[in-house]
């Protein structure tokens, strides 16, 4: 094999005389330099966008411009900068409350730890059945809190109820049985639905009644603000909600969650809880800048509103193209749909992703903050053309 030319990797220099990035390929015994493909043409990272998750999408603008702003010389580490105090205390502008706020690397963690700071090993949290606590974090509550068990329940369109949580908690009395000490819901859902400020305050008001501490997963938290046109006080702490595990990483963030314990009561050594699970960033500034960059202009909610958007879009258009109802409302960036299995085959077919294992089953498509409109009208031609032939 020919040793490779270093400088001719550094870029292709094209008969113009112009280097552009370059890509190299191995061919039997030849190296062959070849124009990188721009992204966005077929075959490069950009070319397609999918529907899988809105975890797919790259960052937002706003929040790699902030990344970048970061990146400037030494600040203290461990979350001692400037760049995560004033995160938080944008935060704490945006909930109008005092609250407490952690950055963590990802949503598993969030609700994990924080659910471990609600109860002990003996205790029990009352979830959702379809919660992704109970169903995409392989036991990661339960490993954090020593041992708490969850305790799944039913409900329609993927929400608790108060009903659902009093007979969770009056089931058994005795001592063979984890005591339950903790409600989680999940806002927006797992089914795309959102819970108003009067279904989060029954639950809330029972919570309570029981002794029960309320945790929010917000993984999808700004998809449910866009979808209420609500202020965020109103949807957490003012409707009886202790903590929010705010996610940033389906808002644009390169990466992140934020613990918001509007108690801070509740936060008692819960920087301690991170640093133990390998959840304390040295760099901190890196997850908290991002954050600035979306607070600070309101495109955190801009891009929930998009997202938002184009899943309406997405669900209007699938009901002109097949009649197929959805399977839940589309209150938020989600669309399930219960398509022939023909149809779902021509898709992935077609290259489109999509998952089919959440929620009550169907097919998933997730809008994410930067889905194009195009996107969503060639996926909607395809399933057209799809089910015609069917
Ligand atoms: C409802 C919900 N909660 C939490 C998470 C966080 O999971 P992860 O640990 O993958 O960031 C996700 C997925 O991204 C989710 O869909
Ligand atoms: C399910 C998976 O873990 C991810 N939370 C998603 O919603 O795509």
């Amino acid at each position: 094999m020919t040793e490779p030319n270093i400088d001719s990797l550094a870029g292709w220099v094209s008969p113009q005389g112009v280097t552009q990035p370059a890509m190299a390929e191995v061919s039997g015994d030849a190296l062959a330099i070849r124009p990188a493909p721009a992204v966005g043409e077929p075959g490069t990272a950009g070319a397609m966008q999918h529907f899988a998750s809105d975890n797919y999408a790259g960052i937002c603008p706003e929040a790699l411009t902030a990344l970048l702003a970061a990146n400037d010389g030494h600040v203290r580490s461990y979350g001692d900068d400037e760049w995560t105090l004033r995160a938080s205390d944008r935060l704490r502008e945006l909930f109008e409350t005092d609250c407490d706020v952690y950055f963590v690397f990802n949503g598993t963690a969030a609700n994990s730890l924080a659910l471990a700071s609600l109860c002990r090993s003996y205790h029990g949290v009352i979830c959702h059945e379809l919660a992704h606590v109970n169903t995409d974090e392989c036991g990661a509550p339960e490993f954090f809190s020593n041992g708490a068990k969850l305790l799944p329940a039913a409900g329609e369109q993927g929400k608790l109820t108060p009903a659902a949580i009093i007979e969770v908690v009056t089931r058994r009395g005795d001592i063979h049985y984890p005591k339950p000490k903790v409600v989680t819901l999940t806002q927006a859902t797992e089914a795309g639905t959102v819970y108003r400020p009067d279904e989060l305050r029954a639950i809330a008001d029972t919570a309570r009644e029981f002794g029960l501490r309320v945790h929010m997963d917000g993984a999808r938290f700004a998809n449910a603000v866009a979808g209420l046109g609500l202020r965020p006080a109103e949807l957490t702490w003012r409707a009886g909600v202790d903590v929010l595990c705010f996610g940033g990483t389906k808002m644009g963030l390169p990466v992140g969650e934020a613990v918001v314990f509007f108690d801070r009561s509740l936060a008692e050594d819960f920087a301690y809880r991170c640093k133990q699970a390998g959840q304390l960033a040295s760099k901190m500034r890196f997850l908290s800048a991002p954050w600035l960059g979306v607070l600070e202009d309101g495109a955190w909610l801009r891009h929930a509103t998009h997202a938002n958007a184009m899943a309406r879009r997405l669900a209007a258009g699938l009901a002109e193209a097949t009649g197929l109802p959805t399977l839940f409302p589309v209150d938020a960036n989600g669309v399930f749909v219960r398509l022939p299995s023909r149809v779902e085959e021509g898709l992935r077919a077609r290259g489109w992703l999509f998952y089919n294992f959440i929620a009550a089953g169907g097919a998933r498509f997730m809008c994410g903050w930067d889905t194009a409109t195009e996107t969503v009208d060639r996926l909607l031609a395809d399933i057209s053309q799809l089910s015609r032939e069917a």
